[in-house]
């Protein structure tokens, strides 16, 4: 990196201690930038890069709530409003022990430069709470999400910020902080949350949106080399609402998935994963894999080693950072593997990175390949808006639409800056431009 953007980096460590994944986060995009702030100087005199490190606004607050013995918790909650060059903040609520400022911060830097790409008029932010929702009943859900909500809604809206779901938050809870946020504001502001019930605002296709769109961007990665998905054996990491809708996407593309994933462990279904089994285990009962294999003869669980020693021609990392590391990446091209399309935020370490790319296989970084999700809630903002609802299929085919525009600019900036087929450089790229030029034209905020 030239000595500009390594003293960038060097000050986001200073100033965010200990938030390793940020800092991560931070390099992936810094290190793709040289090519552009040399051909852009305007960038630099404009202290670009050191504005787009910073998050505009970060909100951190108490969550208190009762269980249903009646003990009260503190949780903390998160919302980082990153970027709003573009549009109003536009990212995820993620629920899960693990969460605190750097996990958050990466995500909604990742947000930027994801939301960029899908080309709708959305900025990035992202949120959440070390809250786990796991093994707590319906209603302990919904007076955490109520809490939770009871601070959020005086820093949201339609046009300001509109949080979606992530790990932990789907439909359930979505309800919950939408019937709070409507309460609190006595007006049915649809607009404020995506994600919702189809009944109340929600838009087809949102829920399958990101895994799909992670599927159908591994197709057009492959149809460059004149390939495609039929006949692959694919491996899927995760078991929530991405991981499900990617083999579902991938089966009707004719490829053959054969994993997923929990924390628990991983399932190897050689004849095929049977979805509608996986669906009911996690979807409706919300259970462990384990649940699925006790019901598919021939499916095995493993609970040591990784899903990535499993051989395939495609891996679709979709659970969560940091669970594909060097090793695990060398395995995987061991065993034959062309193609990594992420599904999940930031799954490949950097030493992964490197591996895929100094092998030439087609990977994919999940700013690109699982901006599906997002793009999809920017559709149902502008159904919300314009009070229309769109059949399956149209919002399908705009959502085709989208992801084949995302690839499309990431092989045009990476030719553009002189790295044909390397799809990191070209996310990079076309996001940060197109973030960076309209900041230029907003002058110094
Ligand atoms: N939901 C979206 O629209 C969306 C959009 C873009 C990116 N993402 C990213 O996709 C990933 C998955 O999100 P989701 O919405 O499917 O969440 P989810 O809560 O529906 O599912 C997450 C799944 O990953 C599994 N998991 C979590 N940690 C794991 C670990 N250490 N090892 C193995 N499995 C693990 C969980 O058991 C669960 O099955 C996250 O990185 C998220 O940020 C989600």
């Amino acid at each position: 990196m030239q000595e500009r953007i390594e003293k960038v980096y060097e000050q986001v460590v200073q100033r965010n201690r200990g938030e390793a994944e940020f800092h991560q986060a931070v390099r992936e995009v810094l290190e793709s930038l040289d090519p552009v702030v040399s051909k852009h100087p305007e960038y630099l005199d404009a202290a670009l890069l050191e504005r787009i490190v910073e998050p505009e606004r970060q909100v951190i607050f108490r969550v208190p709530w009762t269980d249903d013995a009646g003990q009260v918790h503190v949780q903390r909650g998160f919302r980082i409003q990153f970027n709003s060059a573009l549009g109003p903040y536009k990212g995820g609520l993620r629920f899960h022990p693990s969460v605190n400022a750097g996990i958050i911060k990466f995500l909604g830097f990742e947000q930027i430069f994801k939301n960029a790409l899908t080309n709708q008029r959305i900025g990035g932010g992202k949120g959440g709470s070390d809250f786990d929702p796991h093994g707590r009943s319906d209603a302990e859900v919904m007076r955490f999400c109520q809490s939770f909500m009871t601070e959020l809604f005086r820093h949201i809206g339609p046009s300001t910020d509109v949080p979606a779901g992530d790990i932990g938050v789907g439909g359930r809870e979505i309800g919950y902080l939408f019937g709070q946020y409507k309460r609190l504001q006595n007006s049915y502001d649809a607009g404020v949350l995506t994600g919702k019930g189809l009944a109340w605002g929600g838009s087809l296709v949102r829920t399958e949106a990101t895994g799909y769109g992670t599927v159908l961007f591994a197709q057009s990665m492959l149809a460059t080399k004149g390939d495609s998905l039929e006949g692959k054996r694919v491996a899927v990491s995760g078991a929530g609402n991405v991981a499900i809708y990617a083999i579902e996407k991938a089966q009707q593309l004719g490829a053959q998935p054969i994993t997923f994933s929990d924390s628990s462990g991983y399932v190897v279904d050689e004849a095929g994963v049977d979805l509608e089994l996986l669906k009911q285990v996690k979807e409706v009962e919300r259970g462990r894999v384990a649940d699925y294999v006790a019901r598919r003869p021939g499916a095995r669980l493993v609970t040591g080693g990784s899903v990535w020693d499993v051989p395939v021609d495609v891996a679709l990392p979709c659970a969560t950072q940091n669970e594909l590391n060097g090793d695990q990446a060398a395995t995987l091209l061991r065993g034959g593997c062309g193609v990594v399309a992420e599904g999940a935020n930031m799954p490949s370490t950097p030493e992964a990175i490197e591996a895929f790319q100094a092998a030439g296989i087609l990977y994919a970084p999940g700013k690109a390949s699982n901006a599906g999700g997002v793009a999809t809630s920017a559709l149902e903002m502008e159904q919300n808006s314009s009070r229309t609802h769109w059949d399956f299929s149209k919002a399908e085919d705009k959502l085709t639409r989208i992801m084949a525009g995302i690839h499309d600019s990431c092989v045009a900036a990476a030719e553009e800056y002189g790295k044909p087929g390397d799809y990191v450089l070209g996310a990079n790229a076309a996001g940060f431009t197109r973030v960076a030029d309209v900041m230029l034209a907003h002058g110094v905020v």
